[in-house]
């Protein structure tokens, strides 16, 4: 019997003549694991090095951080390396096999069906709706005194980007079902973080609390999905049975299946809101610590009064553009990113079985010193006269399998920013000390972000 195909624990840590820690720096490590995998990981590859080998029965588990490394799983060999991984089986049990967690075959053509609901015609149109979301959220938004006061900037954050991928899903016209099923794909994520955190894996036939709350949210989401699937099927978006202008209508006009649907549009409302939530945040924190970074955006916000791009952003607005980028530098909300060998490769020099497992966190590729000279500083300079583009800066992945959503969310990040700095100045609470950031499904500060918010008296573009 092959090592793939015996069952898990009789099977040996293949040795692959990478270092890592043994098995019992492993037990000993577990909690600091599972506290802050963050930390874990960097202080992990400090001490062995940029690639490093995880004791597993079977193939290994390696965490790659040498760019070279990185660029042949996600690039050169990408057909290689498939999305059959703990990371993406969990994920799986939320969004089905959509676009993120499934694997080719099926993968290529649901790519090719959702691709042209990114075309820049679509994006622009989308932009409008950021607009409006943003708009809405600031009218709401409770700063109880005009000089200032703390609060939580990652609550806003997440109610804008969160409404953003609900207009861009389902149209200007959210229903009272797709707000439920936004808020249901919201909680389903959150569980598969939490049982993502427990001890020993609990396969899901067993029936243990959480598992029970699992399964009845996403039976909550199955009903939702294919109500409003079968409403849009019935009466289009306009009433004229055609499938209408948003990503529902081009999915129901697909011939996708009403369960492929749901898998995507469930994938979609995952991948597309707490990274971009995660990523507004992280940069707004950024941007309270550097008052100057702050005015400079704002002046570049006022300068370009009019239509809102959601396309070719470094053009038109470089220097929001390139807080953007820093910002997801130095916070990438996608802190890990898995794949799966289908057959024996080598990475630089060192062959690996099938099976093995590669581990590649932007996290710490986006600190190494010899990439970026003072990794930890906020200098969004560095991106304006230096291409995004490098494997060694991963904040949307690379290779066939690079994000979908990413011209989305940068123009959605530049607008809000744009938008938010011309109402509001932010700047730091007193006695503030920076967040902790939690890694869950993006890496998130841990117990919100409370910054004083200043409104400026002014309008915004
Ligand atoms: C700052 C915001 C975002 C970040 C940091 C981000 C990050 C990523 C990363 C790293 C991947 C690749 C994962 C891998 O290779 O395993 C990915 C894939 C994906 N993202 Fe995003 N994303 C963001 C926004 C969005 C938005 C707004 C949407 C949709 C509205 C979206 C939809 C997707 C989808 C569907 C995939 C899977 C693509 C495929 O495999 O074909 N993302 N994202």
């Amino acid at each position: 019997m092959s090592s793939l195909t015996a069952p898990a624990w009789t099977r040996r840590p293949i040795d692959v003549g990478i270092p890592g820690p043994t098995p019992r720096d492993m037990a000993t490590g577990f909690w600091s694991i599972r506290a802050d995998p963050l930390s874990y990981l960097a202080a992990t590859r400090e001490r062995y090095g940029d690639r490093v080998a995880f004791p597993i029965p079977g193939p290994p588990a390696l965490l790659l951080s040498d760019p070279d490394d990185v660029r042949r799983v996600l690039q050169t060999s990408a057909r290689t390396w498939g999305k059959d991984t703990v990371q993406y089986a969990a994920l799986g049990r939320v969004t089905g096999p959509g676009l993120l967690a499934s694997s080719e075959p099926s993968w290529i053509d649901h790519r090719r069906l959702a691709a042209p609901a990114f075309h820049h015609q679509r994006l622009d149109r989308v932009g409008v709706h950021v607009a409006e979301a943003t708009d809405e959220a600031l009218a709401r938004w409770d700063v109880p005194s005009p000089y200032g006061a703390t609060v939580d900037v990652a609550r806003l954050t997440l109610g804008v980007a969160l409404d953003v991928v609900g207009r861009a899903l389902f149209s200007a016209d959210l229903s009272d079902q797709a707000h439920r099923l936004l808020e249901a794909t919201s909680a389903a994520a959150r569980l598969v973080v939490r049982l993502g955190r427990g001890i020993v894996p609990v396969p899901e036939r067993i029936p243990t609390p959480l598992n029970r709350r699992l399964v009845r949210t996403r039976r909550e989401l199955d009903t939702l999905c294919l109500q409003l699937i079968a409403t849009r099927r019935a009466t289009g978006v306009g009433g004229d049975g055609a499938g209408g202008d948003d990503l529902l209508g081009l999915l129901v006009d697909s011939g996708l299946s009403d369960q492929e649907i749901r898998d995507e549009l469930v994938t979609m409302v995952i991948a597309g809101h707490e990274t971009v939530a995660a990523a507004l945040t992280w940069s707004l924190m950024l941007l309270a610590q550097d008052q100057d970074a702050q005015d400079r955006l704002r002046a570049e916000a006022l300068a370009h009064i009019g239509p809102v791009p959601m396309v070719g952003t470094a053009q038109r607005l470089p220097w929001t553009r390139a807080v953007v980028d820093e910002a997801l530098r130095l916070y990438p909300p996608a802190w890990v990113i898995s794949r799966r060998s289908h057959q024996p490769d080598v990475l630089s020099g060192h062959d690996v079985p099938a099976g093995t497992t590669a581990i590649i966190s932007p996290w710490l590729l986006h600190r190494r010193a010899d990439a970026w000279p003072e990794p930890d500083a906020f200098r969004p300079e560095r991106f304006l006269d230096r291409s995004a583009a490098r494997s060694d800066y991963l904040p949307f992945g690379a290779g066939p399998r690079l994000c979908i959503g990413r011209e989305f969310a940068l123009g959605e990040m530049t607008i809000v920013l744009g938008r938010l700095l011309t109402a509001y100045r932010i700047g730091l609470p007193r006695d503030w000390s920076p967040p902790v950031p939690q890694a869950l499904i993006a890496v998130h500060p841990r117990g919100g972000m409370p910054l004083h918010v200043t409104p400026l008296g002014g309008r915004h573009p």
